[in-house]
């Protein structure tokens, strides 16, 4: 039960074809609860065809998907009951105000939701300002907020928000992460985010799981307070002897080559002091050293020959 509390969402060896075509392979992945994840991989990799599954509007061909343990193919209604999502556009009425929204889609929930309830998810977004205008004099952020108001109405244990920065600046994606951080921290609620652009995944998650053609090919810390001292990173090395450098360098982990330089995938900066002096003890010489971050480098990798 432990496990089942701490990674409120557990997708296990899913697979999906659409059109006689394998979409989704074998895909497995969870996430932690108070952590915000974003699912990231280039257009056309999978990633609403996922989200349809967990939140069971398609069905999946093989495998399954627990939320707070209930499976959503035996348990469905249980499930259920512990996801939030917002996986189209919300149906918002814009004639009402965001407060008559939220009390609407109470009315309509399977679970009873309190008049407090209401007034702690406005707190929460940040909407207590504009509550009782109408959602037609709202900006795309606001709608935005109100949309995960509705949503997270009934306390889900798992948020799922499929391309949420669509029309937002970096300010607003700045915002979302502000609040969406809130209700991760506070309410201890796991959330997964949807997106192909790196930049938006950097500003906002604790985490990044990155797809490509339907399948996860890794799953790494984003932010630095995820990081904390031990920052996952490449390391680059432009050297005198690279055949002999790839050697010692493949004792540390895996080596790529890139043009003249010799990539060190999935190391820290703390290791690499102890790495040049291993090369220089080799009679190696240093011509440069730099870094990058470990996701920018695994997600450029793959998308510089999707696009190409
Ligand atoms: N109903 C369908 N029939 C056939 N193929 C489909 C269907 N729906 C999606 N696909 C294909 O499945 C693949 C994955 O699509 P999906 O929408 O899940 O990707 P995505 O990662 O969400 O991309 P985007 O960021 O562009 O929305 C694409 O190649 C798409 O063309």
């Amino acid at each position: 039960m432990g496990d089942q509390l701490s990674r409120p969402l557990v997708v296990e060896n899913v697979s999906k074809s659409l059109g006689g075509k394998k979409i989704i392979k074998n895909m497995s992945f969870s996430v932690e609860a108070g952590k915000i994840y974003g699912f990231l991989g280039p257009n056309g990799s999978g990633k609403t065809t996922t989200i349809r599954m967990i939140v069971s509007l398609i069905s999946m061909d093989e495998g399954d998907v627990k939320i707070g343990g209930h499976s959503i193919r035996t348990e469905r209604e249980q499930a259920l009951s512990k996801i939030g999502a917002i996986v189209e556009n919300p149906d918002l009425y814009e004639y009402m105000s965001g407060r008559k929204n939220l009390m609407h889609f109470a009315r309509m929930s399977k679970q009873k939701i309190s008049p407090e309830r209401i007034q702690e998810v406005i707190n929460m977004v940040e909407l207590d300002h504009a509550i009782d205008k109408k959602v037609k004099t709202y900006s795309l952020g606001m709608k935005q907020r109100l949309g995960i108001a509705l949503s997270i109405l009934h306390e889900p244990s798992i948020l799922i928000l499929d391309e949420p920065t669509n029309g937002l600046d970096p300010k607003g994606i700045r915002e979302l992460r502000s609040y969406l951080k809130d209700l991760a921290r506070n309410a201890g609620v796991a959330i997964l985010v949807s997106s192909h652009l790196l930049s938006e995944i950097e500003l906002m998650c604790d985490r990044a799981i990155v797809i490509k053609a339907g399948q996860v090919i890794n799953e790494l810390a984003v932010s630095e307070q995820e990081q904390g001292d031990q920052q996952e990173v490449a390391a680059v090395f432009e050297v005198t002897q690279p055949k002999k450098a790839e050697e010692i360098l493949a004792q540390y982990g895996t080596v790529r080559k890139d043009e003249k330089n010799l990539v060190l995938e999935a190391t820290t900066i703390e290791q690499v002091p102890s790495i040049v002096m291993a090369l220089v003890k080799n009679e190696i010489g240093i011509y440069h050293v730099s870094y990058k971050k470990s996701l920018e480098d695994t997600y450029h990798s793959l998308t510089e020959k999707e696009v190409m």
